[in-house]
């Protein structure tokens, strides 16, 4: 048992000549916001429907909800789905289209059936068929369907894929009342990794099948902050003199360049005392790198291979 809500293991899917996941071993928290992110074809689409259960593994292992094997039988119920298109009766209303879904579950109750209808936004839809609605209420009716049966933890790919953007903006606070009031553990797919920045508490890089880089919210905002980069000699020597200038938000990244992530007005200041304390300064600038740009690095610049 691990402190986990999902982990995999190794989790591999081979078609024919092709491995669309290869080895991805994941680490989601119980009440996180994970955001799988990966450029098209990536094998997102078919790591999710492994956890969902909609693709067996070829290889590798599953854990939710700190069960293995068999035993996870017992807790795909505690799952909600939303991959690819919802299964949408475009003759039906939202509320029947919630209704029927929760029937086949065994679990319809009217008053949970309009709670949906409420997160979702759709409350006021009435009689409105589907084959009416825009994409943006479709998507929101389609998380609703995940919601049937009160799942522990949310699948979501792609969700805000194609919206506008005040689609992107409904989706997104639905996602974040429903991790923070009602305490879903939600994974969600995107290639923008920009998008998902607002919402997600962790991430998962995923490139050509594998888990490049896994890292928490808190871990991305200092790689991507706006910081002081000095390219130097002896950053050892360089460590006392900024503790000596009350710079201590810094961090020495290997042996030749030192990011300080405070006080960025003082760069200048910060150059002189290194000279006077005879330190070879390379180069000293203010860096900031956006998020896109580091995933763009992360998975090989513009090469679309
Ligand atoms: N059923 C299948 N049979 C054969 N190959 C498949 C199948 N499903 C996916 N693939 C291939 O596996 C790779 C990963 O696809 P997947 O749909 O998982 O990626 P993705 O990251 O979700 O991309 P997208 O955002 O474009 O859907 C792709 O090269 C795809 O062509």
């Amino acid at each position: 048992m691990s402190d986990y809500l999902l982990r995999t293991i190794n989790l591999t899917k081979q078609y024919k000549k092709q491995k669309a996941v290869d080895n991805i071993s994941v680490h989601i928290e119980r009440g996180a916001i994970y955001g799988l992110i990966g450029r098209n074809g990536a094998g997102k689409t078919t790591f999710l429907k492994m956890i969902s259960r909609l693709a067996a593994p070829t290889s590798g292992e599953i854990e939710l909800f700190g069960y293995q094997k068999k035993a996870i039988d017992n807790v795909y119920d505690r799952i909600g789905m939303l991959i690819e298109e919802p299964g949408l009766y475009p003759n039906l209303n939202a509320f029947d289209n919630l209704k029927l879904k929760a029937i086949c579950m065994g679990v319809y109750k009217k008053e949970n059936v309009n709670d949906i209808l409420e997160i979702v936004g759709l409350n006021n839809t009435g009689n409105k068929k589907i084959k009416n609605f825009s994409l943006g209420m479709k998507q929101r009716l389609g998380i609703g369907m995940a919601l049937v049966g009160e799942p522990d933890l949310l699948v979501l790919d792609e969700p805000i894929n194609g919206l506008d953007p005040q689609g992107i903006v409904e989706v997104r606070d639905i996602i974040l009342k429903l991790n923070q009031e009602r305490n879903i553990t939600v994974i969600i797919s995107s290639h923008i990794l920009e998008e998902l920045s607002k919402l997600a508490t962790h991430y998962g890089i995923i490139h050509q099948g594998r888990l490049i880089e896994e890292f928490s919210k808190e871990e991305i905002l200092q790689k991507c902050s706006e910081r002081i980069e000095i390219i130097l000699e002896e950053p050892d020597r360089a460590c006392t003199i900024l503790d000596g200038l009350k710079i201590h938000n810094y961090k020495v990244v290997d042996e030749k360049t030192i990011y300080v992530y405070e006080k960025l007005e003082e760069m200048g200041d910060i150059n002189m005392e290194l000279s006077v304390n005879r330190i070879k300064v390379n180069s000293i600038n203010v860096i900031k790198e956006s998020l896109e740009k580091y995933f763009m690095e992360l998975t090989g610049g513009n090469d679309n291979a």
